[in-house]
């Protein structure tokens, strides 16, 4: 059987993590979230923002465990739940904008990918982190669709939000993403679109895994 990378990208709360997560399961391949090294990194920052990136970065120990899920430890704690909170999501996209940043996460993500096997979902996964991915898939979503999702995603996990500054954070951020200087989030040339828009997550999943077999089985 042939041993493959999967790159998932696309804007904020588009399902990616969900899918990338099954599909790695169901494969019997690792996933990696790296929207969640910058949220860690960007939880470092608020809690030392006089230091300067460069410095940051080389200070902090950043931690990534893969068994079914992922867990992020930052300086040895386990952060998984506490960068979803809000103070972290409003700051991320400019912590992520940061050179210095950028540099350290991809370093990391290109060599959890050296080996293949990899299920890894981000904004630049496709474009920077492994443009040689066998499989390249852009997900996206009404931005209406997205907020509802990422509204009950928030109850679940007790934390405070409403529809309406949903669907502003998620487009500032999609904005800052698409926009900035390094790495801009793009759907790369040869990436397979699916607009998950009244899809449930099993079709999703389901497409994904269809698209993966006819490269593995090859
Ligand atoms: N068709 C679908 N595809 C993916 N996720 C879906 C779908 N329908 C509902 N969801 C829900 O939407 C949320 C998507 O969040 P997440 O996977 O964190 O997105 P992202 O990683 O793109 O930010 C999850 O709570 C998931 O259960
Ligand atoms: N490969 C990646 C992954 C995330 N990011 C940044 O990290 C932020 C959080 O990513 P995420 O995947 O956790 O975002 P959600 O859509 O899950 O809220 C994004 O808004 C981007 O600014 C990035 O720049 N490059």
């Amino acid at each position: 059987m042939k041993k493959i990378n999967i790159a998932v990208d696309g804007p904020a709360a588009a399902g990616k993590s969900t899918i990338a997560r099954l599909v790695a399961s169901e494969l019997g391949m690792v996933y990696v979230d790296t929207g969640a090294m910058y949220r860690a990194i960007t939880l470092a920052h608020l809690a030392q923002p006089v230091l300067d990136f460069e410095t940051l970065v080389q200070k902090i120990n950043l931690k990534i465990v893969n068994d079914n899920g992922q867990k992020i430890y930052l300086n040895d704690e386990d952060v998984s739940e506490r960068i979803r909170e809000n103070d972290v999501t409003l700051n991320v996209s400019y912590v992520a904008s940061q050179k210095a940043v950028r540099e350290k996460l991809v370093g990391i993500q290109q060599e959890l990918t050296a080996a293949k096997g990899v299920v890894m979902d981000g904004r630049d996964i496709g474009t920077q982190v492994i443009p040689d991915a066998e499989l390249k898939v852009y997900m996206i979503a009404s931005v209406t669709e997205r907020a509802e999702r990422r509204l009950k995603d928030n109850q679940q996990r007790g934390i405070e939000a409403n529809f309406e500054d949903l669907v502003k954070d998620i487009e500032r951020r999609d904005h800052l993403d698409m926009t900035r200087e390094i790495s801009p989030l793009v759907k790369a040339n040869d990436a397979i679109e699916i607009d998950t828009t009244g899809m449930t997550i099993e079709a999703v999943k389901d497409k994904i895994i269809a698209l993966a077999r006819e490269i593995i089985d090859k």
